[in-house]
């Protein structure tokens, strides 16, 4: 690591910008950070005049976290590799769908020596019939280590300061302090676990679990039947790394990347809001993501997508009914009614007695 380490964060929407108040404010709280943090913006037109001179004169991103300041330190740039090419720690928090391209147009031109941490839950489909790891890609892409930071983290309530826990997952234990040093603030508590793929894989797959969990709030059946699915969603999600990334441990489900953020996301996150329109209007699930959202982007769908092509290669949907159901009623071969008599004779109900 440099004498001063430079960070960038790759990303400005409604998590990267919350997540920039934390960064900043230690950046230029703690010695071993250089000041000055560069914001890779995805440029767009807000009433005339360009969002990263809106963010560098006014300190708020007012599209995507309208609300709160943002550090001075922070500083927006609109040309990705201007903002990531003196960083020795990349922060990747953009939509898991935008980050193949994104890793294409900074090969050749980060630091060598820089780590990575994506804050990104999602997956990407891998030749083969298989998912990647967003981190496996900006490895394999970049060259450089890459950790994860995953949570209960809804981010207008980390952007309040109302105090939570995150996870982070980091195989390689050299860069664990440095990288709690970033993001731990007195509100925000860091633990960082060496399962990384396990607290990856949750991150992503929770997402899934919390359009259920709309649909079920949609069709109002109350709370029983919600805590049936994320019951059931959490078990798919233990199954799952246990048949794909085998030696991950259970403890890590504990962790806040694990049952906390499914709790969270699953009663307050935009993958269950936008699911729960979903069946109570009748639109698209695309309608209703520009509807309702302003910009934001839904991981749970294409994740939901992502994982069934997976499972549907190797034979497995029958071992994932939940998230095999929840796949095919965002794309309309099911109904939301449909979601229970799918989930009543779960795998996890053939007990032999
Ligand atoms: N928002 C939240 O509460 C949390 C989100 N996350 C995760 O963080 C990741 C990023 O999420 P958010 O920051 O909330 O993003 P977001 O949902 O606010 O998405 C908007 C961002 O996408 C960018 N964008 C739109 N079109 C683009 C394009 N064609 N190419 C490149 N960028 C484009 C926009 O400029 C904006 O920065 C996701 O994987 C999400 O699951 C994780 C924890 C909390
Ligand atoms: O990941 C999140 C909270 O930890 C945010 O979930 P949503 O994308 O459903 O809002």
């Amino acid at each position: 690591m440099a004498e001063k380490v430079n960070v960038c964060i790759v990303g400005s929407g409604n998590w990267g910008s919350a997540i920039a108040k934390i960064v900043g404010a230690n950046a230029a709280a703690l010695p071993e950070f250089e000041e000055r943090v560069t914001m890779f913006v995805y440029e767009e037109m807000i009433d005339g005049k360009k969002l990263t001179e809106i963010i560098n004169e006014t300190h708020e991103n007012v599209k995507y976290l309208k609300g709160h300041k943002l550090p001075t330190n922070v500083v927006a740039v609109p040309d990705l590799v201007e903002a990531a090419k003196n960083a020795d720690i990349l922060i990747f928090v953009v939509p898991h769908q935008f980050i193949p391209n994104f890793c294409k147009q900074l090969l050749g031109k980060i630091k060598p020596n820089a780590i990575a941490i994506s804050l990104i839950k999602g997956f990407d489909k891998a030749e083969g019939g298989g998912i990647d790891l967003i981190s496996h890609i900006i490895t394999r892409h970049l060259k450089i280590p890459c950790a994860v930071l995953m949570g209960a983290n809804l981010a207008n309530e980390v952007a309040e300061g109302n105090f939570c826990e995150t996870t982070i997952g980091c195989t390689d234990k050299k860069y664990g302090k440095v990288l709690r040093d970033l993001f731990q603030a007195n509100h925000f508590r860091v633990v960082v676990v060496e399962d990384a793929e396990a607290v990856e894989v949750c991150g992503a797959l929770k997402n899934i679990v919390a359009c259920g969990a709309g649909f079920v709030d949609g069709l109002k059946l109350g709370d029983n039947t919600k805590a049936a699915v994320i019951r059931l969603g959490l078990m798919e999600m233990i199954r799952f790394v246990d048949v794909f990334y085998p030696g991950s441990k259970l403890s890590t489900f504990f962790e806040s990347c694990g049952v906390a953020d499914l709790i969270t996301t699953c009663y307050g996150g935009r993958n269950r809001r936008v699911s729960e329109a979903f069946v109570t209007s009748g639109k698209t699930i695309e309608d209703l993501e520009k509807e309702m959202l302003n910009g934001q982007k839904l991981q749970g769908p294409p994740t939901a997508e992502e994982v069934n092509y997976m499972l549907k290669n190797k034979g497995l949907e029958d071992k994932f009914p939940l998230f095999t159901a929840i796949h095919k009623i965002c794309t309309n071969q099911l109904k939301p009614k449909d979601l229970i008599d799918c989930i009543r004779n779960h795998p996890e109900h053939m007990q032999t007695l």
